[in-house]
C-alpha cells in the first residue's frame, strides 16, 4: 500500500472499529444482515485494488510452487535496490550469499507506467500439537496488489514478465547440485529434507573421458536430442525421460561418464542410495521431490536391489506358469504378500513402476542412469528397451582412449613410445583408471617418458600375469577333464565288470 496514505488509513480504521462496536450494540438484529451485505458491496466499489496471492507450496503440499520461486528470484534482484529489510539466506557449501526480501516487507515495481506493490508474509498453521520443527511448518506467500483499472496489463503481461525474468535469473544464478537421499528418520515437516545437497563441481567432461570418439559423439548426440525433445516427447505421448544403463568392470569410467553427462547437459545429479530407502512408498516420495533437468543415478544396481532373489522367484514361478496364466490377479496378490512378509525394501516392481512413469506426472526432463559391473546379473525386465533406452558398455582401455588420457595427463599428442603402448593395449586388458594412474606424474622430477615407461612396465606385468593365469586355468581344466575321464572309465569298467560277472553267472547257471 502506498506509504503516504497510511496515517489516513489508520484513523479511518479506528473510526470503523468504533462504528462497529456501536453497530453491534444498538442495531436491531434483522437489520444487521442487510447492512453487512450492502456494506461489503460498497467496500468493493470503494476499495479499488486487486490482490493476488502466490503460495510457496502447491495445494498438495508436496511441490514448491514454480511461480513462487520465480517471483522470489525476480523480487530478490529488484528488492535489493528497493526494500529496506533484506534477508540473507543461509550460506553453505560455498554458495554465494542470496539476498531476498524479508518477511512482512513491501516493495514497489513499475511496469509500463503501472505501479504495483509486492509484500511478503508467512503463516504458521494453528496446530494442536507442539511442533519440534516450527520453521518447517511455516508457509510463506507473496501478495501482489494493483489498481483494478490495470487488471488487463497485470494479468496478461506483467505476471508473464515476472515469471520469465525470474526463471531467467534462476538459470543465470544456477549452481548445479549433487543431491543424496537422507534416511527417512531424518525427514521432518513437509519441506524438502529428503535430499541433502552439495554444489556439483565435478570437472569431468566428454573431452576428458577416455573412450572411442565415435561412441562419445553418439552419446552426445543422443543427449542433445533428448534435452531438445520436449515437443517430440509430448507429440508421441511419452514422459520426457530417458534411461541409460552403464555397465563394465570397475574403473572403466561409469561414474565419470555420469558427471560428464551432467556437465554436458547442465543438469543436477540425484544420487539415489537405494539401500537406505525403506520401501516403495519412500522411493515414490523421494522421486516426487526431484526437479526437472536432472540425472537420477542408481549406482551398482545389482548390489542395491535383491534382483537375484527376484529372479529366483521368477524361475520358480515359471514352473507353475499355467497357474499364473490362469489367474494373474491372485499371482500379483501372492507376490505383494511375499514382499510384505519379507519386510521387503524397495522391490523390483516398485522400481519398475518408478521408471515407467509414476513420476512422469511431476514434470519431465529427467534422465535415469543405472550402473552395474555385472550386466548379466540384472533382471531382463529392468533393462529392457523403453526402460533403459540406451545400454552403454564401458570397457578396458583401447589405444584411442589412451590417447585422450595422454593428452589430459601429460599434454602429449604423440610420442615414439605410443607404438609400443598401442601394441600392448591390443594384447592385454587394463582399465582406464589403471592407465590414468600410471600416467600421473608422482613427483616433480618425473617427466612424460618416465610415466610412459611406467605404463609400459605395468602393461607388460599385466600381460605376463594374464598369460600365467591362462596357463594355470588350462592346467586345472585339463586336470579336471582327466579326473572326470578317469571317473567315467572306472565307472564304465565297474559296469562292465558287473555285466561280465552276471554273464558268467548266467553261463554257469545255463
Ligand atoms: N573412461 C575414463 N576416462 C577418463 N578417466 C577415467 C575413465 N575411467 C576411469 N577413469 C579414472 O578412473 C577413476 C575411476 O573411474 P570411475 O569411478 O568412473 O569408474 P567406475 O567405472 O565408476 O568404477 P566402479 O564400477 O568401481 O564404480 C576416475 O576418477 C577417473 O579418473
Ligand atoms: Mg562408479
Amino acid at each position: 500500500m502506498p506509504g503516504e496514505i497510511w496515517t489516513q488509513l489508520s484513523s479511518a480504521i479506528t473510526g470503523l472499529v468504533l462504528a462497529w462496536v456501536m453497530f453491534e450494540k444498538y442495531f436491531p438484529y434483522q437489520l444487521r444482515g442487510y447492512l453487512r451485505k450492502y456494506s461489503q458491496k460498497l467496500m468493493g466499489y470503494a476499495y479499488p485494488y486487486i490482490q493476488v496471492t502466490f503460495h510457496e507450496f502447491t495445494s498438495e503440499r508436496l511441490k514448491r510452487s514454480e511461480a513462487f520461486s520465480a517471483i522470489q528470484n525476480y523480487l530478490g534482484s529488484n528488492s535489493t535496490k528497493n526494500a529496506k529489510r533484506l534477508k540473507a539466506d543461509v550460506v553453505r557449501n560455498n554458495e554465494p550469499l542470496v539476498l531476498t526480501m524479508d518477511d512482512y516487507e513491501e516493495v514497489t515495481d513499475v511496469f509500463e507506467g503501472v505501479k504495483v506493490w509486492w509484500s511478503s508474509s508467512k503463516t504458521v498453521p494453528k496446530s494442536q500439537s507442539i511442533s519440534f520443527y516450527p520453521a518447517a511448518d511455516e508457509r510463506r506467500h507473496y501478495r501482489l496488489t494493483f489498481h483494478k483499472s490495470h487488471r488487463d496489463v497485470i494479468t496478461e503481461k506483467y505476471l508473464e514478465h515476472v515469471l520469465k525474468e525470474g526463471k531467467a535469473i534462476a538459470v543465470k544464478n544456477r549452481q548445479r547440485k549433487l543431491f543424496t537421499n537422507n534416511p527417512s528418520e531424518k525427514w521432518y515437516g513437509w519441506k524438502s529434507t529428503k535430499w541433502s545437497h552439495v554444489v556439483f563441481e565435478h570437472p569431468a567432461t566428454f573431452d576428458t573421458l577416455a573412450m572411442e570418439t565415435k561412441k562419445k559423439e553418439e552419446i552426445k548426440k543422443d543427449l542433445t536430442k533428448f534435452s531438445k525433445g520436449k515437443d517430440y516427447y509430448a507429440k508421441i505421448g511419452k514422459a520426457w525421460k530417458r534411461g541409460y544403463l552403464l555397465y563394465g568392470p570397475p574403473g572403466t569410467g561409469k561414474s565419470t561418464m555420469i558427471s560428464a553427462m551432467a556437465n554436458f547437459l547442465d543438469y543436477d545429479v540425484y544420487d539415489l542410495e537405494l539401500t537406505t530407502v525403506k520401501d516403495n512408498s519412500e522411493l515414490r516420495k523421494l522421486l516426487i521431490e526431484t526437479t526437472g533437468k536432472s540425472i537420477i543415478v542408481i549406482e551398482d544396481i545389482d548390489c542395491s536391489l535383491d534382483l537375484t532373489g527376484q529372479r529366483k522367484k521368477t524361475e520358480k514361478d515359471d514352473d507353475d506358469k499355467s497357474d499364473k496364466e490362469k489367474d494373474p490377479v491372485s499371482q500379483k496378490k501372492k507376490e505383494a504378500e511375499e514382499e510384505r512378509k519379507s519386510g521387503s525394501k524397495v522391490t523390483l516392481s516398485g522400481l519398475l513402476n518408478f521408471i515407467d512413469g509414476l513420476w512422469s506426472a511431476c514434470g519431465g526432463e529427467r534422465i535415469i542412469v543405472f550402473t552395474t559391473n555385472y550386466v548379466d546379473k540384472l533382471d531382463p525386465a529392468l533393462i529392457r528397451r523403453g526402460r533403459m533406452d540406451k545400454h552403454i558398455e564401458l570397457s578396458y582401455c583401447c589405444f584411442e582412449a589412451f590417447k585422450v588420457l595422454a593428452k589430459n595427463y601429460l599434454e602429449l599428442e604423440s610420442h615414439e613410445m605410443f607404438g609400443k603402448i598401442e601394441e600392448l593395449l591390443g594384447e592385454t586388458k587394463m582399465t582406464p583408471a589403471d592407465v590414468a594412474e600410471n600416467l600421473m606424474p608422482r613427483s616433480d622430477e618425473e617427466d612424460e617418458e618416465d610415466c610412459l615407461n611406467r605404463l609400459i612396465e605395468g602393461l607388460e606385468t599385466a600381460k605376463e600375469e594374464a598369460r600365467k593365469k591362462a596357463e594355470e586355468e588350462a592346467v586345472s581344466k585339463a586336470e579336471k577333464a582327466d579326473k572326470e575321464g578317469g571317473e567315467t572309465s572306472s565307472q564304465a569298467a565297474k559296469e562292465n565288470g558287473e555285466i561280465s560277472a552276471e554273464a558268467a553267472k548266467e553261463n554257469a547257471g545255463g
